[in-house]
């Protein structure tokens, strides 16, 4: 099912509302985007813990913040770095569509179809309550999964799009798990940047 086929599409799911805008940035825009984070941001590999056993994060991450709050999931304590002034200028754009504020985001390198990120709600306590998260990409695409812990039959798929924008809201991080699944088929590097607002 094409649950998003419009330029700006609102779906309204049981417990999660979410907002996808397949062509937030236009192609040049998001092309120089991609090319400029890739080469400025501080990708770093981290280590969790996975079932009692470390591992090598399967992608790498970057934080930014407009404070010095750490952001802690699965184990890593995160040290944000100030905001540099594309994540500043993508941040204000976003703030201006969907009028809501954040203080922090959260960057995921997808170097190929072997890194990805396992079911997970964004539900960490500093994020607070039905937190609403606005979820930008670049790259290449990848099939964003979405499943409700309850109801089986709501088991979705989006493929967010370079220079898309994505934001649940809602209560979608306590009733519904999300991830990135790998893929075997050859496809290039892509770049996500989770927008949150974090509570100092
Ligand atoms: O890469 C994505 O689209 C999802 C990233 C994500 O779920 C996260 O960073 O929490
Ligand atoms: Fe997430």
């Amino acid at each position: 099912m094409d649950l998003f086929s419009e330029e700006k599409t609102l779906l309204q799911l049981p417990n999660a509302e979410l907002l996808y805008l397949p062509h937030f940035f236009s192609k040049t825009e998001a092309d120089a985007y991609f090319e400029i984070l890739k080469a400025t941001i501080a990708w770093q590999q981290d280590d969790i813990k996975v079932f009692g056993k470390i591992h090598a994060q399967p992608r790498l991450t970057a934080l930014y913040a407009e404070n010095e709050t750490p952001y802690s999931y699965s184990n890593i304590t995160m040290q944000p770095k100030p905001f540099t002034a594309e994540l500043l200028a993508i941040k204000t754009k976003i703030e201006q569509e969907i009028q809501h504020r954040f203080s922090t985001v959260l960057l995921n390198l997808y170097r190929d179809g072997a890194d990805s990120n396992g079911w997970h709600a964004d539900n960490e306590k500093e994020l607070g309550k039905n937190p609403v998260i606005a979820s930008l990409s670049f790259g290449a695409v990848r099939p964003f999964h979405f499943k409700h812990r309850q109801i089986k039959a709501q088991r979705h798929k989006l493929d967010l799009e370079h220079g898309s924008l994505l934001v649940m809201r809602g209560e979608m991080q306590q009733y519904w798990l999300h991830q990135i699944a790998k893929t075997k088929k050859p496809i290039g590097s892509r770049i996500n940047l989770t927008f949150r607002s974090l509570k100092e």
